[in-house]
């Protein structure tokens, strides 16, 4: 019989700042699609990142996976990365690419879709749900069968 499969969730906090400008539009384009959030000084966030990831539960030790090495692994590739940083400075996001609170998710997504499956031996372990929390009001999330169909796309 397979083994019963969990979600386990675990939240990690950074802080960031970032200006929303578009090289592509003009500067009065950017003042209106971004508003105050297009101040040239930029502004920061203390980010909350939560990461989901499934998987079977193993018999002997009854974890889906190890939380220090998954803390390792979110400092080390992704907290270690942003913390303290100007986003728009991250080669990430020196070019079109906005730093967004929606574009961030997706290039977290991309380097935590990378690495997760090497935390067990199994490698069926995945990540199914990845939310960033901006302000107590804004929050983003990838997830579910957005991610599946982002996974597919990349092993094109
Ligand atoms: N679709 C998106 N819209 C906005 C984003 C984003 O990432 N995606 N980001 C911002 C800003 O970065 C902005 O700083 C958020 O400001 P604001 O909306 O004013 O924030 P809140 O009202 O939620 O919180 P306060 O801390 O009370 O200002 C804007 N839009
Ligand atoms: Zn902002």
């Amino acid at each position: 019989m397979s083994k019963p499969i969990a979600h386990f969730s675990r939240r990690y906090r950074f802080s960031a700042s970032h200006r929303l400008h578009a090289p592509a539009l003009s500067d009065e384009q950017n003042r209106e699609t971004y508003g105050k959030c297009n101040n040239p000084h930029g502004h920061g966030h203390n980010y909350w990142l939560e990461v989901t990831v499934a998987g079977p539960i193993d018999p002997q030790t009854g974890f889906v996976v190890d939380l220090p090495k998954l803390d390792a692994l979110v400092q080390a590739d992704v907290l270690n990365r942003f913390d303290h940083t100007h986003l728009n400075q991250d080669p990430t996001f020196s070019g079109d690419f906005v730093p967004s609170t929606e574009n961030l998710a997706l290039e977290v997504e991309r380097i935590l879709r990378r690495d997760i499956p090497g935390l067990t031996s199994h490698e069926d372990l995945r990540l199914v749900n990845l939310r960033i929390e901006e302000t107590r009001n804004n929050s983003f999330d990838l997830s579910g069968a957005d991610l599946e169909s982002m996974h597919r796309e990349a092993s094109r």
